[in-house]
């Protein structure tokens, strides 16, 4: 039962950003702005100032009609609230643009409520379900993803003035803003080869045209595909005590990812009222800050613990720094092992199949990993007469047994990491990076980079495991 391999993968981002109604203070707050494309970006920003302005100010203006307290002043009853839309935030590594961001508008303290939102501004698939222009196509058995989506589409269509949710969606990025691995052409996905990134974009987009075909009276790929970028994009899992909802949640959807942030966002359901003929309140959606934050930090709260594959992918970036990126490697079944079928037996009762994918972290050993190479890698004559199914393979079964888990996993990383193209020259200065690569193609170095690394730590973190054993078993002979 020799395994092969055959083979998925952000950074921490503190924030360098811009706000057009504060860019001096913010610009000296945040020491400038150092790359070209950062540069040429804030020129880019400074002649769409006024329509970017405007766009961010009618948003407000709608959610300040809807009864959002979003005013910088305080009000009857109401503190100043605590953030600000800011038009242009950078990740802190390269200075990528990250597109607008949630600033704190003044100090906020750690559990700090951020912001508060009535259920009834979402785009969900109640409100797809209620909508008169879908009346026929969305019905309660729809698929959440595809009932949103549609709402966006026919909202999107009505046209800022006529939609309910014109301002919101006016401020929404394009397909191209988002950069999405599935909405790239085949010249940039060849950046991308030896990355699991690319079979999974590829399926990806295979299921998106798979689906569209069934709506494609209704609306265009390229439409049925920015709906989808968004969903993926900003989307959020709503979790109350009694309900679970996915929804576009205006405003709360501008705050970035990053991965160290613990920053939490709730479903408050509203109690049912006492009498039946009372109106029925409306359940909200609040975000508390998960530390204190300076006057103009960037607040950010995690998309989920994912890999640099999986940003890029869905959110379009990846991260330097990223304590979850991960890379998906498959460890197959020798059909030619004697223990072969009993193997098979044995991993198809635990729910598992002959080929099984896992992810390779920087630091760790996945448990469910080593479990699996220690039953796959096991002998006749480690088993001493025993069952493949009698042994327990969440401790160490033999010495002889762990280095051939450690061996396997370093040759299936070495096999990885040979997939991939050698890397590119390094641009003589960091700093040029910018003007001679696209975003894309520093996106698609980044995943790889980080892929890499992974792998290769892993292969010297199995080599010095396997030279710790080998010397512990030298010094008790
Ligand atoms: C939920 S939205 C956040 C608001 C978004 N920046 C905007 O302008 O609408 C998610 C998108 O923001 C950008 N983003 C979020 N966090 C980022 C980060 N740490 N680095 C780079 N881009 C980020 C990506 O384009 C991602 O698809």
């Amino acid at each position: 039962f020799v395994l092969r391999e055959s083979s998925s993968s952000g950074g921490g981002v503190t924030s360098r950003m811009s706000e057009d109604s504060w860019s001096a203070e913010l610009r000296q707050a945040s020491g400038g702005f150092e790359t070209e494309e950062a540069r040429a970006f804030m020129r880019r920003q400074a002649k769409g100032d006024a329509s970017v302005r405007a766009t961010n100010e009618r948003l407000i203006e709608w959610l300040q009609s809807k009864g959002v307290w979003l005013s910088e002043l305080s009000g009857w009853n109401e503190p100043p609230h605590s953030l600000a839309l800011a038009t242009s935030t950078f990740d802190d590594v390269e200075g990528e643009d990250a597109g607008r961001g949630l600033l704190a508008r003044r100090a906020v303290v750690q559990d700090m409520e951020l912001v508060r939102m009535p259920r009834y501004l979402c785009m969900t698939k109640d409100a797809a379900l209620e909508s008169p222009t879908l009346k026929g196509l969305v019905n309660v058995s729809t698929n959440e993803y595809v009932a949103i989506a549609l709402l966006l589409i026919s909202e999107a269509e009505k046209g800022i003035l006529s939609s309910f949710w014109g301002p919101y969606i006016a401020v929404l990025p394009t397909t191209e803003e988002i950069s999405p691995t599935f909405s790239w052409d085949e010249s940039d996905l060849a950046d991308l080869e030896g990355s699991p990134c690319l079979a999974a974009t590829r399926s990806m987009r295979a299921k998106l045209r798979a689906e569209h075909a069934e709506f494609s009276h209704h609306c265009s790929f390229d439409q049925w595909e920015w709906a989808f970028s968004i969903l993926f994009s900003r989307a959020i899992r709503l979790t109350g005590p009694t309900k679970e909802i996915l929804a576009l949640v205006p405003y709360v959807d501008f705050i970035n990812h990053s991965p160290f942030s613990s920053s939490y966002v709730t479903l408050a359901e509203a109690p049912e009222p006492l009498f039946f003929w009372d109106d029925k309140p409306d359940d909200e959606i609040v975000v508390y800050a998960d530390r204190s934050y300076r006057k103009f930090e960037q607040v950010f709260i995690s998309y989920g613990p994912k890999s640099n594959s999986d940003l890029l992918l869905l959110y379009g970036f990846a991260l330097d720094r990223n304590p979850f990126n991960s890379v998906a490697v498959q460890f197959g079944a020798a059909t030619d092992d004697p223990l072969y079928d009993e193997k098979l037996a044995f991993a198809i009762s635990a729910g598992r199949s002959p080929n099984e994918t896992f992810p390779i972290y920087a630091d760790r050993f996945a448990d469910e990993m080593l479990q699996y190479l220690r039953m796959s890698c096991v002998t006749p004559s480690q088993l001493k007469g025993r069952h493949v199914r009698d042994l327990d393979y969440s401790t160490i079964v033999s010495v002889d047994n762990e280095l051939a888990v450690l061996d396997t996993l370093a040759q299936a990383c070495e096999a990885a990491i040979e997939r991939y193209p050698p890397p590119p020259p390094p641009v003589p200065n960091p700093r040029d990076r910018n003007i001679f690569l696209t975003r894309k193609q520093r996106m698609a170095q980044r995943l790889v980079a980080s892929e890499r690394r992974i792998l290769q730590r892993t292969i010297d973190a199995a080599i010095r495991k396997s030279n710790e054993l080998e010397a512990t078993r030298a010094l008790a002979a």
